[in-house]
Parts: structure tokens; sequence; C-alpha cells
């Protein structure tokens, strides 16, 4: 049995982008202290769990997080002391009932996210078991392959690049930490080529290069020259993901595409799914998230139609962690695969239901952070316990992304031999 909590308590923190999130402590009777922090997107989708932000108080811009902090501290708080930390599901249950909506706009998703990580940790050190092991059990012994966010664009950066990231995935490598080295290595090779050319090589949001480059292709084209100079085989050791997040390009989120950065002009649903059978003919790209915006349904349909056989077409902003779109999804074949995001559903076990249903319909699932992150861990042991086999969390320049690799680093070291390493 775990602990009971005695205490919980929030504080306003700050985000990798320099924005106040909350951070949440759980104390148990049994001298168990920990900390959770919640991560923060940029281009987020319409039907995410809502993110309580102060608004007009004039802290922060507008974007404190107090009534968050207050929810937690006043509101939560009182209904969780006596409760044994190993109860997520009910806790978690108690409070989306305490919320009372369906988007968690009463007490916001980062209050009850916020209790809803550290409870999970709370029991995982009450139990003196590594989170990974709390969460997932003894069969869980696989280290994703990280796909690793080397060119950033979108919504995540200032520059001619539509398409809001690009990933290197060592899927080839014999385990995590070769894998890890592989893409370190060949984003220190992309800054060389780089800046051989005059480009830029400061970092966006999520820690990948930034540069203003002719077109979206040539992105493409830049990372598999670097693959190639760090002495890797492209689409063998090294393959390539892209997130479009199409809908931050398509003003009427659904029907037109506008490539009006890198000058690419504007684009149908058609028009954009061409321009994916194009791609993929012609690189090695492994997965495809959110290559259409999150209303267009048919599209994605379609896209998935094309492709689907070829490469993972990975639902975001038009699934948002959420069962209830991932259900339609599957009901329509709109891709085969979901990313998980904790934040845009809002507790530890909506999230591990979206994972539940994915697997029984036979689709792929990623674990993935946030634009806005923090030093907190929590993605790299929930990634292991989802045994879903691929995770994205930025590149290797920014220490809140990092974290999280090093934290897989060290549970490959604490699983030695018996670590697993692939997908598909
Ligand atoms: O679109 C995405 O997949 C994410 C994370 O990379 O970005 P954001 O957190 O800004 O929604
Ligand atoms: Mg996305």
């Amino acid at each position: 049995m775990t602990g009971k909590i005695t205490a919980v308590k929030a504080m306003e923190i700050l985000d990798s982008r320099g924005n106040p999130t909350v951070r949440v402590f759980v104390a148990l009777n049994d001298g168990t202290t920990v900390s959770a922090s919640v991560p923060s997107g940029a281009s987020t989708g319409e039907n995410e769990a809502i993110e309580l932000r102060d608004g007009d108080a004039g802290r922060y811009l507008g974007k404190g997080v107090l009534k968050a902090v207050a929810n937690v501290n006043a509101v939560i708080a009182p209904r969780l002391i006596g409760m044994a930390a190993g109860d997520q599901a009910t806790i978690d249950e108690l409070m989306i009932d305490l919320d009372g909506t369906p988007n968690k706009s009463t007490l916001g998703a980062n209050a009850i996210l916020g209790v809803s990580m550290a409870v999970a940790r709370a029991a995982a050190t009450s139990l003196g078991l590594p989170l990974y092991r709390y969460l997932g059990g003894t069969a869980c012994r696989r280290i994703p392959v990280p796909a690793m966010n080397i060119i950033n664009g979108g919504a995540h950066a200032d520059n001619s690049v539509d398409i809001q990231e690009f990933m290197a995935v060592p899927f080839g490598a014999p385990s995590f930490g070769e894998g890890l080295r592989s893409i370190a290595e060949t984003f220190h090779t992309l800054k060389k080529i780089l800046k051989s050319r005059g480009l830029a090589t400061g970092v966006g949001d999520e820690g990948g290069y930034a540069p203003n480059l002719a077109s979206n292709e040539e992105a493409i084209e830049t990372i598999i020259e670097a693959i190639e100079q760090a002495g890797y085989r492209p689409g063998v050791d090294i393959g390539i993901s892209l997130d479009s997040a199409a809908s931050s390009f398509s003003p009427d989120l659904g029907t037109t595409y506008e490539l009006s950065r890198s000058g690419g002009g504007r684009l149908s649903s058609s028009d954009m799914i061409a321009l994916g059978e194009r791609w993929v003919d012609k690189y090695p790209i492994l997965t495809w998230e959110d290559p259409l915006a999150e209303n267009d349904w048919e599209g994605f349909r379609r896209f998935t139609e094309r492709l689907g056989h070829r490469i993972d077409v990975v639902g975001d902003d038009i699934f948002v962690t959420n069962t209830r779109y991932i259900e339609r999804g599957i009901q329509e074949k709109t891709a085969n695969s979901v990313l998980i995001k904790l934040n845009q559903i809002g507790t530890v076990t909506e999230s591990i239901d979206a994972v539940r249903m994915c697997r029984d319909a036979g689709w792929r699932y990623f674990i993935s952070h946030r634009s806005g992150e923090t030093e907190d861990t929590f993605l790299a042991d929930f990634a292991v316990a989802m045994d879903g086999g691929q995770i994205k969390t930025g590149s290797a320049s920014r220490s809140e992304r990092i974290a999280k690799y090093n934290r897989l680093l060290e549970i490959e070291q604490e699983l030695g031999a018996t670590a697993l390493y692939y997908w598909k």
C-alpha cells in the first residue's frame, strides 16, 4: 500500500518560454514529498483541455496561473487529504467531477494535471519504485525511439519555414543510447552545414535550428545531408518525422492551407495530399503528424488512405489525446497513430485511457512533450511505462528537453541487458 496524502500545495513557476506554469507538491504520511510541473503548448488544438490563465490581472502580461494555483490549494487539496496516493484513477475522477466541465475549464487542466502527476510520483516513491515501473509494471522495459526535432518552423520559430517540426529518428540504432548519440551528432553536423551557408543557427522553442530556408523541402534535404555527413545512412539508420501542425497555417482550420512563410502559396486539402505523396516518395519519412488541419477529418482520412500503409499518420490537434475524438478517428480511419500529450487531456488516467484505446485498435501512439516545458522528467518515465516505442521531446540544445533524454539514458542503464529498443 502507498502512503496517504497529508498535503497538496501548488506554486507558480516559469516554463522554458519564460511563461508561468503550475508546480504541485504532494506529501504523504510515510514521509514522501514530491513535486511535478505542468508543460504548456503553443500550437494548441481547439478542443484541448483548458489551461487556466489569470487574464487581465496584469502579472506576467496576463499569463499568470495564480487562479490555477488557488484551485489546487483551496478546492482540490482539502478533498484529497487522507486518500491513498496509489488510488490514481479515483483521485483523477474526483478532480474531473469537482471540475464538472468536459474541458476542465472550471479548475483548469494545468491545476488538475499538476496534482495528477504529483500523486503518481508520490505513489511510486512511497512504494520505492521508479516511476516507469510503478506506472507500467515489469512488462515495460522498452526505451522509446526518440524523434529529435532539429529544425523548427511554424508557430515555434520566426523563420521562413511553414512546417513546424523536422525530426531525426534513429530507428536503425542498436540501443537508445547509440540512437541518441547518432542524432546528437547529426544535430551538430547540421549546425556546421547551416553555418557554412551563412544561415542562422539560433534555436526555436523546442531547440531545433530555425534558419530562413528557401523552402520546406530544403529543410528536409539539409537534414539528409547532415545525416550523411555525420556518417549515418538516411532511411536505414536515421529516418525523418514531420509535424506539419497544419492547423497553424490553415486559417479556417480545414479547407485552405497557406504556405505563406516559405512563399509556397495557397493549397487545397487535395494539394496537400499530393504534396505528401511526393515527399514520401522522395524522402525517408517515417511518421507524419498533423499533415492536415484539425477540422479536415475528410482530408486526413484521404491522406491516410493514400499513405497510411507506408508511414505512421499521427493525429495531434485533431484528437487532442481525447478518447472521444480518437474513437471517431478509429471508426473513420482518419489516421493510424495518436500523439499523446498529458496536458491536452489533463489527467494521467485519461492519458492512459487514450493509450489503451490505441492499443485495442492496433494503432500506434507517440508520447510527446509540449513546446513550453520544464525540467520535470515525468514524460520519460511515462513513455517507458506506456511501452509505445516512440517519444518526441525536442532537441539536444535546451536543458528542459535534454532532461528527458538523460532520464531515458538512466532508465536504459537501470534496465541493463533487459532493455529493449525498437519500434514497428
Ligand atoms: O504540436 C506539437 O506537437 C507540440 C509539441 O511539439 O507543440 P505545442 O506544444 O506547441 O502544441
Ligand atoms: Mg503536433
